[in-house]
């Protein structure tokens, strides 16, 4: 494979291995922030709002319908963080575009069967296969339209905009221009394309699947969702609208989404030793990669009593969270190179589960019953239904 064009198309994957390393951490200390995640909570609110008033036409105009949930929460994913990072507007044909484009870039980046990539004289097989084209077609779009927003908020900042909502992008635009040195350097416009398209990239796929493993394993486990339901419905009450705060309360919830992270996060994390280690008597030399095998961890019977249960309750009162401290349990990775969007994901999913489970029963589709329901089963289809006590 053409090594330059590569190179070009994984700017976000590249830039990991190099200074872009410090300066991800822009994202941790900066725009990933407690503060800068929580002052874009009205977008959350507006995306989950549009979510609900679809699903609620859809109930009332054809009761009995069933929605691709897969897709519903890939573009809800797409759509928040869209807005979040660009400042893109909700109706905006872009968002589209940019979903798109991030799914596309993503799929690339994890073509692992790039033949040039390991047999640089191989290479012509990547070109047959349609890869390069491919892959030049979707790094050039995606560049064109990053830079097409980053000059419209240029444009916006210059003009004095009286905007003040601050996306993730004039973060980085501001950081920029107050010449900040970041991991020993100023910002280049390169870096902040890599920082976006790693946002997106990183963002969205992960934070769609937990919200669509959740709803799988809860609709196989009915006592789960009932749970999990009174939970919700009880903190909210009468109130016609959940409020952020409200999830403070619904500790239920978080070992649900905590379970559904123990079975269903990444499967392997990888790290590049620095220089020679000895990791429990095996010797890995400078620049050698060693693979965290987060699914084992996350299954060892030694750790977890029935470890491929779906069991919620054993959250209960245990100390795991996702700081990275505990080695057995840490899906948002750990160490120096831990998830930066902890925050965000949490606060999106929860608030996303708490709404579509509060306003709506669930049902599988065709009278299937929970014990026939196939896990595998994708894309994710459930028929939405008015709650008997009538929240809708
Ligand atoms: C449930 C949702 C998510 C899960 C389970 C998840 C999990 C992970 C994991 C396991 C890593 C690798 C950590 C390591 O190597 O130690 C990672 C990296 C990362 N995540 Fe997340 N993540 C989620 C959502 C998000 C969101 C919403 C964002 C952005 C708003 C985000 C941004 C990133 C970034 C920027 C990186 C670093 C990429 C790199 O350095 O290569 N993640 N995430």
């Amino acid at each position: 494979m053409d090594r330059n064009v590569r190179t070009e198309v994984t700017e976000a994957n590249k830039a990991r291995a190099s200074d872009m390393a410090k300066s991800m951490k822009v994202c941790v200390s900066g725009i990933l922030s407690l503060k800068r995640v929580q002052a874009l909570q009205f977008i959350r609110e507006e995306e989950v709002a549009s979510l609900v008033a679809k699903l609620r036409r859809l109930v009332n105009d054809d009761r009995g319908a069933r929605v691709n949930l897969s897709d519903l929460f890939l573009t809800l994913a797409s759509t928040t963080l869209s807005r979040s990072v660009l400042g893109l507007k909700s109706a905006d044909e872009s968002i589209r575009v940019m979903g798109q484009l991030a799914q596309q870039a993503s799929n690339l980046l994890g073509e692992v069967t790039a033949v040039g990539d390991y047999i640089p004289a191989l290479s012509w097989v990547d070109h047959l296969r349609g890869l390069t084209r491919e892959t030049k077609r979707v790094s050039r779009a995606v560049h064109e339209f990053l830079d097409r927003v980053i000059d419209e908020h240029i444009e916006k900042q210059n003009d004095g905009d009286d905007d003040d909502r601050k996306y993730f992008v004039d973060i980085l635009l501001e950081l920029q221009a107050k010449k900040d040195v970041i991991g020993g350097h100023e910002l280049s416009r390169k870096e902040i394309r890599a920082v976006l398209l790693t946002l997106f990239i990183a963002g969205i796929e992960s934070s769609a699947t937990t919200l669509e493993c959740t709803m799988k394993e809860i609709v196989k486990n009915p006592r789960i969702m009932r749970k999990l339901q009174e939970e919700i419905r009880g903190v909210v009450g009468n109130k016609s609208n959940i409020h952020q705060s409200d999830l403070n309360q619904m500790e239920y919830l978080k070992c649900v989404i905590k379970e559904t992270l123990r079975l269903h996060s990444a499967k392997l994390l990888a790290r590049q030793a620095s220089e020679d280690v000895d990791v429990g008597g095996f010797r890995i030399p400078a620049k050698g990669v060693g693979l965290i095998n987060m699914w084992a961890i996350h299954r060892d019977p030694d750790t977890w009593d029935r470890p491929l249960e779906y069991l919620p309750e054993r959250f209960v009162d245990a100390s795991y969270d996702y700081t990275g401290q505990d080695q057995k349990y840490f899906p948002f990775g750990l160490g120096r190179r831990i998830c930066p969007g902890v925050q965000f994901a949490m606060f999106s999913i929860e608030y996303a589960l708490a709404n579509v489970l509060c306003w709506f029963d669930w049902e599988l589709p065709d009278g299937m019953s929970a014990r026939d329901f196939d896990m595998s089963a994708v894309p994710l289809h459930l028929v939405p239904v008015q709650p008997s006590h009538g929240s809708l």
